[in-house]
């Protein structure tokens, strides 16, 4: 095993010769490489790796909110509702690596957590608020687990996601599973509206935005393109969206991607997302991704 640390990622090499790089900037993994040398994860090649946006590709983390920022209306949100890019602030601040969080050696897996508290948590959320993230990588698994805990005196709503942008041959020929006919979802592509899932897998041959919600623990989902494969078994989360922009990819929508960037990816994103999570004062939850690559 391997670690090397510099000022803006770390990365670390297992024993397999499986790999994983971390910005500190959002906590995200821009590269998983399984032990066959194969790269999991996609990344625009426009990505700015500056920290002057949130990185497009890899795995963000939407916290603690989903999509715009909601209105102020409600005084329990009124924090969120001051973020001003969408799915929250965790993707865009710069995260603390604790390098005697590494594990690994004589293990058979290589670990290290990354954390978000203090001033590092932007005004006006609560400094009581802290994040804990541990990345964990074997031959051919990549574990992400999100700890939330709430140190203050009230109450804290939130949602979380992980954006995961997985790297497919075709996008064409993906094939999501994971949800059984009667499964209600949202779909952006009809305005929102509440749709049942007939069942069987979920393509990604058009510009597709389904938001399965509450699906039955656990949240186990699968994802194939004909030439890997791969499955995600969830635990903390029960909604998850399944998103590919398609031919949108690489027109001013998202200008961070290249034409043609839709076939590279398939986004499956599990998250707690329908509605807000309350953790109670002097509460934790986490929410944690097991990503197993099968092929
Ligand atoms: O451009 P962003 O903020 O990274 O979001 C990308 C997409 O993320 C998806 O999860 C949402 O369903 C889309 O609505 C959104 O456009």
């Amino acid at each position: 095993m391997s670690v090397e640390v510099n000022d803006k990622t770390i990365k670390f090499v297992h024993r397999s010769g499986a790999a994983a790089k971390i910005y500190l900037y959002g906590a995200h993994v821009t590269s998983w490489k399984t032990s066959d040398g194969k790269e999991r994860l996609y990344m625009s090649r426009l990505a700015k790796l500056d920290g002057s946006e949130p990185i497009r590709g890899g795995i963000p983390i939407a916290f603690p909110n989903f999509g715009a920022s909601p209105s102020a209306e409600d005084p329990s949100l009124s924090a969120h509702s001051t973020v001003k890019t969408t799915h929250g602030f965790a993707r865009d601040a710069v995260w603390t690596y604790d390098p005697s969080s590494t594990s690994g050696g004589g293990s058979d897996s290589v670990s290290a957590v990354f954390s978000l508290s203090g001033t590092a948590i932007p005004e006006p959320f609560p400094r009581t608020l802290s994040l804990q993230y541990r990345v964990n990588l074997t031959a051919d698994s990549l574990t992400t687990s999100l700890t939330i805990v709430n140190a203050g005196a009230e109450e804290f709503k939130f949602k979380a996601l992980y954006h995961n942008y997985f790297a497919v041959e075709d996008s064409q020929k993906v094939a999501v599973s994971g949800f059984a006919a009667g499964q209600g979802y949202v779909d952006n592509m009809k305005g929102g509206s509440k749709e049942v899932w007939e069942g069987g897998d979920v393509p990604m041959k058009v510009e597709t935005g389904k938001v399965f919600q509450d699906v039955p623990a656990p949240l186990q989902l699968g994802l194939d393109d004909g030439k890997s494969r791969l499955t995600i078994t969830c635990d903390g989360l029960s909604d998850c969206v399944v998103w590919n922009p398609q031919e949108k990819a690489g027109t001013s929508v998202w200008s961070d991607m290249e034409k043609g960037d839709g076939s590279r990816f398939a986004c499956i994103e599990p998250g707690y997302i329908r509605d807000w999570k309350v953790l109670p004062a002097g509460g934790q939850h986490t929410a944690t991704q097991h990503l197993v690559a099968e092929r």
